[in-house]
């Protein structure tokens, strides 16, 4: 039996990995082990809770105003006694956080075999999204096996001298998540969409958190949503997220104002159940640009670049930037144009068919019985 770290911290992390941690502990060949660092103290636990998943280890290195080198030290520090005492086969990652770069690097300099999910991804602007892209390019220099979930993000990794036999093309595990969710997402009975089945308006679902859109696009993007609240016939549900850069900024120009419901972050099956009633999504959030066009939701992406392209190409996601008056004219445009509306409003399978949970398995049962993996680890 392979024992298998998994070490991560965010949210969208937990998610991703939370179909593979739970198809593991159902697996004779593995024994999963996952250590949280607890980026995201509030949002992780709310997201394991969903799929029932306890940490064995919480690394708790979560303070209040810590920059980002001393949260990537923190963690490396906190990382180096369970992973010289647990007698780890592997250790896999996810994504391009700094849970993601301190957990790779704090693997390879214990010589344990490490696997990178979701690797392969580039925007190809090393500055951009910061400091995403450069985590997960440097993870890729140092790992053993890269699960990639499309072919473009395989293609990414061999062009860059990656070995091809260690490069596996997945599918993304959120599309397997988004399935089990969307599947047992509860109903909305109380709470402030308690009326969201009945409600005739047309429901668009905002976010926007990331780091490229703090200060002035984050109010540029406050602006668009409160031009379009403007039009009687649209409700804009708008689940904030805890960071507090943003809710300076949103709560002031949204809050009380008809047609706009500000809300607290939901647990993961709710929110598939609301994207799932929207008719249009607009976000910065990775997580929008997999799920809605996986669920056929017309998809504003609110960047200016982005390094999951796939349903871009496929029409069903469309690349808006954050400047106020653009975001309008394409939400009008979907709002009143049906043959647009149309077009981008079909399920694509650009990320993933819902099967990636078992390939990354296989692929990762495969790659530990080579001798050379197995000789990385120091006895
Ligand atoms: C800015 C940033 O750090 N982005 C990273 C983050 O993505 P991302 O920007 O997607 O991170 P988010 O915090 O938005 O999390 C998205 C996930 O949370 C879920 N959700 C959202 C709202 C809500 O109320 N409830 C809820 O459960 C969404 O369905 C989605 O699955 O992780 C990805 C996966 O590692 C990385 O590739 C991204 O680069």
């Amino acid at each position: 039996m392979q024992k298998i770290a998994f070490i991560f911290g965010t949210r969208p992390e937990a998610i991703k990995c939370a179909p593979v941690i739970n198809a593991m502990k159902e697996d004779p060949r593995f024994e999963p082990i996952v250590i949280a660092t607890g980026q995201h103290r509030e949002m992780l636990d709310v997201a394991l809770e969903e799929f029932n998943i306890i940490p064995d280890l919480d690394l708790h290195v979560m303070m209040p105003g810590q920059t980002l080198s001393q949260v990537t030290h923190r963690i490396m520090e906190a990382l180096s006694r369970p992973l010289s005492e647990l007698d780890i086969d592997a250790v896999i990652v996810h994504g391009d956080t700094a849970s993601t770069l301190a957990g790779a690097l704090a693997a390879f300099q214990h010589r344990i075999c490490l696997v990178h999910l979701e690797a392969g991804l580039r925007s190809g602007n090393i500055a951009s999204p910061f400091p995403e892209e450069a985590n997960r390019r440097l993870v890729a220099q140092i790992s053993d096996l890269h699960l990639a979930p499309t072919s473009g993000s395989a293609a990414n990794l061999i062009r860059e001298g990656a070995p091809k036999d260690r490069v596996k093309v997945t599918g993304n595990t959120v599309v397997d998540a988004l399935r089990w969710a969307a599947a047992n997402a509860p109903a909305f009975r109380d709470g402030p969409l308690a009326d969201l089945e009945q409600d005739e308006r047309r429901i668009i679902v905002a976010s926007a958190h990331r780091r490229e859109s703090w200060g002035e696009p984050m109010k540029e993007i406050a602006a668009a949503l409160s031009e379009i609240a403007n039009q009687d016939d649209v409700r804009l549900i708008v689940p904030l997220h805890k960071n507090q850069l943003v809710r300076d900024i949103m709560i002031p120009a949204l809050s009380h104002r008809a047609n706009i419901d500000l809300i607290e972050p939901l647990p993961y099956r709710c929110f598939c159940r609301l994207m799932q009633r929207a008719d249009i999504i607009i976000s910065d959030s990775s997580g929008a640009e997999e799920e809605g066009p996986s669920l056929g939701k017309p998809t504003l992406v609110l960047r200016e670049i982005t390094e999951r392209p796939e349903a871009i190409e496929a029409g069903t996601a469309r690349l808006v930037g954050r400047c106020a008056s653009r975001i309008v004219q394409e939400v009008r445009a979907l709002l009143r144009d049906e043959e647009l509306y149309r077009r981008m409003a079909r399920p694509v399978d650009a990320y993933g068919d819902g099967c990636a949970t078992m390939r990354v398995l296989d692929a990762i049962a495969e790659f530990l019985q080579y001798p050379r993996a197995c000789d990385l680890r120091v006895a």
